[in-house]
């Protein structure tokens, strides 16, 4: 089984009727990345949505890591969640917490050990470049700083699968190639990552798969 995501005939239409994916079929194998372009609406975000259980689709099956998500029930989906790296936009930090705290987060709602906890969340800090950081209160970094936190939120339970719906959405030009970069060495380390962009100049320069989507049908993949 090589396959970590794999879309069968996935339509997906919301309430309403607004039909978001038209019979999309996609595979990312184990250990890839690939960057989710198309423009505004060709349904980028409720393809991620889909993989994360946020929505579910209308026909076809999304299978993740050889789970059928048909068979997650609701009760299960923080469970199914937790392997799961999400990144967002708009970061969603804890603002009253520190840089630490942030981070650890899912580590302690798994109820994990103080030990085991520090010394996940330094690795986690340390790949992101914020190991000195980690006492401070995100409204004291910068928007660069502040997307690495939510990065090593995200990796810091040991994610199969990083999903990030445009996490340079906020970021200039440098900062935004930066992430990029983080994301490649994450690649580079084994795990399996897609992301979804606007940024198509950055996706071009580092050459890995595109996945096009359009009106939310995919043109690539
Ligand atoms: N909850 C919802 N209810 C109804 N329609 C929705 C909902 N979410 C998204 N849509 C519609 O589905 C289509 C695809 O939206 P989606 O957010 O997946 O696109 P996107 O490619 O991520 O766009 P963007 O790049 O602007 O974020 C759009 O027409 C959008 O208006």
């Amino acid at each position: 089984m090589t396959d970590i995501v794999a879309f069968k005939n996935v339509i997906k239409r919301y309430p309403g009727g607004k039909i978001a994916l038209d019979g999309v079929s996609l595979h990312l194998r184990r250990g890839e990345m690939a960057f989710l372009t198309g423009h505004s609406g060709a349904g980028k975000s409720t393809l991620m949505k889909l993989i994360g259980l946020i929505e579910r689709p209308t026909r076809g099956q999304v299978i993740i890591n050889g789970t059928n998500l048909a068979n997650v029930r609701r009760r299960q989906i923080p469970r199914y969640r937790q392997r799961l790296g999400l990144i967002f936009q708009n970061y969603n930090l804890l603002f009253d917490r520190t840089v630490f705290d942030n981070v650890a987060l899912p580590l302690v709602i798994r109820g994990l050990g103080h030990a085991d906890i520090a010394r996940r969340v330094r690795a986690a800090l340390d790949t992101v470049g914020l190991l000195t950081h980690e006492r401070k209160f995100p409204v004291t970094l910068s928007g660069g700083e502040q997307q690495r936190v939510g990065i090593a939120r995200a990796v810091v339970d040991r994610p199969y699968l990083i999903l990030a719906d445009e996490p340079t959405g906020n970021l200039d030009p440098a900062l935004s190639a930066d992430i990029m970069r983080l994301f490649t060495r994450l690649n580079e380390a084994g795990t399996s990552i897609m992301i979804a962009t606007h940024a198509i100049d950055l996706v071009e320069r580092l050459g890995y798969r595109r996945i096009v989507l359009d009106h939310g049908h995919l043109e690539d993949g």
